[in-house]
């Protein structure tokens, strides 16, 4: 169990039943925190970097930590630790050693951990309590380690096509991975959350990391999609998510990174080969260019700005677990939550203050 948080990971039936009494207590609805690099960058963090933003986790930890706690305070019930783009390769790569960079994973978690027990002790006797509310809500909050896919640690961009080229194999995948998975696990996260799966071969790969490095601690599997029928690759969603759900030890089958436009067909798609929990954390509908490592907003991208708006729609479709990806921030996440828990905001004043009247346009 991670420090802080409940009895979530010591499941005895499967990962999947666990994550949906969470989501239960919750509200219904669990919402996911926004973009972390997204908003490291917006305070100033300079991620031109092949590490991106797994560098800050060596210069700027209380950054990452401040990020989290604002997730918190707008409303996320998961937060996603800083090590989509850490791995020993990586850091290797830039002259640290094995110790150190393992030691950096651990501590992507432990910042994780930190944030939310600062949060849990504000809120219990912070501002809140006294203002007259009689009794103080705890939200349940869960630690989620990060596990970014093999393209993100290529940082050419190929978490968005899939294609690894023909010498990568899913040994490949599963040799590369390896370490990092257990190092990660053995920090005591409350969830893993492989974010950004662009085919089915790194499914497989992660699938049976887990079985055979026997990770108990629920993970989820989220793709990203471009046309909002298949991984990034071209290989059906519906296939790569029949793969989540024939491991026991997945909890929940999503997509992130994935344009706002497509997510509603996706959650359609994925629940007809699943009733584990679907989670859905789009981006902005931006597109990620990888020789500048900027966004650019893509055709068509201004009905994108109605990502909100579609919360009630992806909930209605299935979704049990809703945030945002890369350049989306609190706001957003503050408006989400807003839209999933809309009648208990209604009495709470302090939160409608905060969030009425609150534009859209700008949430992105
Ligand atoms: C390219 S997807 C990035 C996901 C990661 N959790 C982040 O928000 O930074
Ligand atoms: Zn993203």
């Amino acid at each position: 169990m991670g420090r802080g948080g409940r009895d979530f990971g010591e499941y005895d039936d499967d990962a999947a039943g666990a994550l949906r009494r969470f989501v239960r207590e919750a509200g219904g609805c669990a919402v996911v925190d926004g973009g972390l690099a997204t908003e490291l960058e917006e305070h100033g963090a300079d991620l031109q970097d092949e590490l991106w933003s797994a560098r800050c986790l060596v210069s700027a930890p209380h950054l990452i930590r401040k990020v989290h706690l604002d997730y918190l305070d707008a409303g996320a019930n998961i937060i996603t630790s800083a090590s989509y783009q850490a791995t020993i390769q990586g850091f290797q790569a830039r002259g640290l050693s094995r110790e150190q960079s393992e030691a950096l994973l651990r501590r992507s978690v432990h910042i994780a951990q930190e944030a939310r027990a600062i949060f849990a002790d504000g809120w219990s006797k912070g501002p809140h309590a006294t203002r007259g509310r009689s009794s103080p809500r705890r939200r349940p909050v869960l630690v989620a380690a990060s596990v970014g896919s093999y393209g993100a640690y290529l940082a050419d961009g190929s978490e968005y096509t899939g294609d690894y080229g023909r010498s990568v194999t899913k040994e490949t995948l599963k040799s590369f991975h390896r370490r990092r998975l257990q190092v990660l696990a053995d920090a005591g996260p409350d969830l893993i959350a492989f974010e950004t799966i662009p085919n089915k071969m790194e499914a497989e790969a992660y699938a049976e990391l887990l079985e055979e490095n026997d990770i108990r601690i629920p993970a989820w599997f989220s793709f990203t999609s471009k046309d909002g029928r298949s991984a990034a690759s071209g290989d059906p969603i519906t296939e790569c998510a029949a793969v989540a759900d024939s491991c026991a030890r997945v909890a929940a089958v999503g997509v992130n990174c994935t344009a706002p436009r497509l997510v509603h067909g996706l959650i359609l798609a994925i629940r007809k080969v699943t009733s584990k929990p679907v989670a859905v954390y789009p981006n902005s509908g931006e597109t990620y260019v990888a020789e500048t490592k900027e966004w650019v907003v893509s055709e068509g991208g201004a009905s994108e700005t109605d990502f909100v708006s579609c919360v009630g729609k992806w909930r209605q479709a299935g979704a049990a677990l809703v945030g945002g990806c890369c350049r989306t921030n609190p706001a957003t996440v503050r408006a989400i939550s807003r839209a999933l828990h809309a009648e208990a905001a209604a009495d709470d004043d302090d939160y409608a203050d905060d969030v009425d009247g609150f534009p859209v346009m700008a949430v992105l």
